[in-house]
């Protein structure tokens, strides 16, 4: 980007975490550290730290829809994507919504904090089948998600496989082994392909799956194609993790860096 060009806009539709690592806090930043005018529509409150969810606060679909309705009405959203949606009913809203505005739609199905706090139930999971799976353009579950969303205990490339199959393309992120992460990358009707880079060893990893499918999110909004804006997103990904390798905030899994530094 040109100094003093028009940024692209892109849209959360997302919960807070009031430890300042997942969530909408990861997504404005990395919209921002990555030129992009980020606008954030809340889903929910969560009472959050390193450690755990104390408390979350579910906002009224109303609210949801209304904070929907102004930025589309006002601003050119080049891409939208989804973290915590926390109900049933903020999923189907969110469906109906952007399934026919021609947007790359990126859903990552935050079902499980790095705390293991449960942020979706059931009846969440039924509906990201139901509504949303079929209208993203890209979904990015980790193992765990791809798990519950697919109700299958296979490898990574078996459920991308499976979950490419009800429409999206998607990325199943993180398999983190001895020095390197595997991601796999499936299209519909496509044989799965596997990206891997290096892992940092690191206990300050929360927010990494935010501040990747926000990373993600920007790169499609300026149309990069899907493997390169994958494999773009990871380096982003890996770069803060490196900043943050050693940080020492919090008594839990500490955050991923939402700080500008050296990035590769
Ligand atoms: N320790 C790590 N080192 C480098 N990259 C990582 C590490 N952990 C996760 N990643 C990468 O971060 C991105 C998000 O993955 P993941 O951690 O699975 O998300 P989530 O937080 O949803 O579980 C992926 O590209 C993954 O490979
Ligand atoms: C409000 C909120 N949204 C999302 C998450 C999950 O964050 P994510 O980066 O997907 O995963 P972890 O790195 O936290 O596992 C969250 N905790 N809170």
């Amino acid at each position: 980007m040109t100094d003093g060009a028009t940024p692209p806009v892109v849209l959360t539709v997302a919960g807070t975490d009031s430890g300042g690592a997942a969530g909408i806090a990861a997504d404005l930043t990395t919209f921002s550290d990555l030129g992009a005018h980020g606008a954030s529509v809340v889903t929910a409150v969560t009472a959050q730290d390193t450690t755990s969810v104390r408390d979350i606060h579910r906002l009224p679909v109303a609210m949801v829809a209304a904070q929907i309705d102004a930025v589309l009405a006002d601003l050119p959203v080049a891409a939208v994507k989804t973290g915590m949606l926390g109900s049933a009913e903020a999923v189907a809203l969110v469906a109906d919504r952007f399934s026919d505005q021609g947007l790359p739609v990126v859903v990552d199905p935050v079902l499980v904090a790095t705390s293991g706090a449960v942020l979706g139930d059931d009846q969440l999971v039924r509906a990201y089948r139901r509504w949303l799976l079929p209208v993203a353009t890209v979904v990015t579950p980790n193992l765990d998600e791809a798990r519950v969303l697919t109700e299958v205990d296979g490898p990574p490339d078996v459920l991308a496989r499976l979950l490419a199959e009800t429409g999206p393309a998607v990325v199943l992120t993180g398999g983190v082994g001895s020095g390197s992460c595997t991601d796999w990358v499936a299209l519909p009707g496509e044989d799965p392909v596997p990206l891997t880079h290096h892992a940092v060893v690191t206990g300050n990893d929360h927010g990494t799956g935010c501040t990747f499918s926000a990373a993600l999110t920007v790169h499609l909004a300026r149309r990069v194609p899907l493997i390169s804006a994958v494999t773009r997103a990871a380096t982003y990904t890996t770069a803060k993790l490196r900043l943050s390798q050693h940080w020492e905030l919090g008594r839990g899994r500490g955050p991923i860096a939402h700080t500008r530094g050296e990035i590769a």
